[in-house]
């Protein structure tokens, strides 16, 4: 089992819509995928509990259903950062339970699980830990979704840096156009092909439709 660690170079930068667009190409090529959100903050209370969008729209992309507690273990309903909601919610964020999840999912054996982080690399959980702890405790590669827009070169940059300083392989990033009418987007895109020193998994534009984006990767240098 490959497990991949889908991170950004902040929040709102198309984290979920890459691994969405992830899970579909892996699906296409007959990989059977789960798909993981440890940490969710902004999530809607329902009958069943909490419910974070991005966790079902993965829990529904990927190809293995498995219950939703395993997708997301940790879950608050504030939109703010994680640690402020487990603070205002009086429930730590707990490692443990992380890993628990992360068993539960490696059960269903898929031949990939997909993670996706909240915020940005360095997102903390509160007690001065972090969950790029929990991506190196568990030695998974790293994939970054660059939002592309003005700022995205030096938020890159540092990603990649402490991605690699914390010891994990950049295996990929993705190139996801948030600002549509970026001016000098070519130059943009090459700066950081020269920089990152790691496969580009594809560029996506800035699209009406999601069911669209995974044309636009080539996964062949995870696989
Ligand atoms: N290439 C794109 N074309 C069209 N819409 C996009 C694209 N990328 C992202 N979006 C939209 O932008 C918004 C933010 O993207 P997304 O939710 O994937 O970000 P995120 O990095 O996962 O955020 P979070 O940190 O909250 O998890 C969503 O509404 C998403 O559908
Ligand atoms: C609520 C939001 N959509 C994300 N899930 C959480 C983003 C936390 C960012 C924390 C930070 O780095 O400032
Ligand atoms: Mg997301």
């Amino acid at each position: 089992m490959r497990r991949f660690f889908v991170t950004g170079t902040d929040t709102e930068v198309g984290k979920t819509f890459v691994s969405q667009a992830i899970l579909h190409q892996l699906k296409d090529r007959r990989l059977q995928t789960v798909a993981f959100k440890p940490v969710a903050s902004g999530c809607e209370y329902t009958a069943d509990g909490l419910r974070n969008s991005d966790a079902v729209a993965l829990q529904q992309a990927a190809s293995i259903a498995v219950p939703y507690e395993l997708v997301n273990p940790v879950a608050f309903a504030e939109p703010v950062a994680p640690h402020i909601a487990a603070h205002h919610a009086g429930t730590p964020i707990d490692f443990a339970q992380l890993e628990q999840a992360l068993v539960g999912l490696s059960s269903f054996n898929p031949d990939i699980l997909l993670v996706e982080g909240a915020g940005g690399w360095r997102l903390p959980l509160g007690q001065g830990r972090f969950l790029s702890e929990f991506v190196v405790a568990q030695q998974m590669q790293v994939i970054l979704v660059v939002g592309m827009r003005l700022g995205c070169l030096n938020h890159a940059l540092l990603t990649a840096e402490a991605i690699r300083r914390d010891g994990l392989q950049l295996v990929g990033w993705v190139a996801n156009q948030v600002e549509v009418d970026m001016p000098y987007q070519a130059e943009n895109l090459s700066l950081l092909e020269q920089q990152l020193n790691a496969p580009m998994l594809g560029h996506i534009p800035r699209l009406s439709a999601a069911k669209t984006a995974h044309q636009y990767l080539d996964l062949t240098p995870l696989i």
